[in-house]
């Protein structure tokens, strides 16, 4: 009658244990993820930038089955952006994902196909709808580690090609010790400085 629990989670940290699969993220895992590659480079390359717990659901990959699992970014900074996730679209596009914030503090940075960025503020209790066709990347501004549980279907996939091609436009960068976004300049105001220069 009464069916087995394979995995619990810790509601206060978000922590995974029993049945789950653990991956973690270095600083030498991620080559121009951010802007100051020189910065990266010079880092202590096994410093833990992230880390993402799931539990092994047994719809693995198939249609029906969701995903649940909690990333836990640590605080820290290359140059002067924040650690943040590598961030992706789904390789099946229009599925969407639910995040929420267990504890810590961040942004939650979204960009649509047309590369157009939004952020929302990331704290413990925060319900965050990421919808089909929405790039997304959790970035730690705080001080502690951020824990950010999802819920997402499991043959959503992840699609990181269009990422490390262009990039988010959009980064978080910490200013007299405050978080600010600095956006990047549009292909066109480039090749109008460049034309400027020139004449
Ligand atoms: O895959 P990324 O962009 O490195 O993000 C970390 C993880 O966060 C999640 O969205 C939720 O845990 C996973 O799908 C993803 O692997
Ligand atoms: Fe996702």
């Amino acid at each position: 009658m009464f069916h087995n629990i394979d995995t619990n989670i810790d509601i206060q940290t978000g922590k995974l244990s029993g049945n789950i699969i653990e991956s973690e993220k270095h600083i030498s895992g991620l080559k121009n993820v951010f802007k100051d590659e020189t910065a990266r480079s010079q880092m202590i390359q096994d410093t833990l930038v992230y880390r993402v717990q799931m539990h092994k659901a047994e719809k693995e990959g198939k249609e029906g089955g969701l995903f649940f699992g909690t990333s836990f970014v640590y605080p820290g900074l290359v140059g002067n952006e924040y650690f943040m996730t590598r961030g992706h679209f789904h390789s099946k596009i229009d599925t969407a994902e639910y995040y929420w914030c267990i504890e810590g503090e961040g942004v939650l940075l979204l960009m649509n196909e047309e590369r157009e960025c939004y952020v929302e503020k990331m704290s413990p209790g925060s319900l965050h709808y990421i919808k089909g066709r929405i790039a997304h990347r959790i970035v730690n501004t705080g001080n502690k580690v951020l824990a950010v549980g999802a819920c997402w279907p499991s043959d959503a996939g992840h699609d990181y090609n269009s990422i490390e091609k262009d990039g988010f436009p959009v980064r978080l960068v910490c200013i007299n010790g405050e978080p600010a976004l600095m956006k990047e300049e549009s292909q066109e105001g480039k090749k109008e400085n460049e034309e400027q220069n020139r004449s």
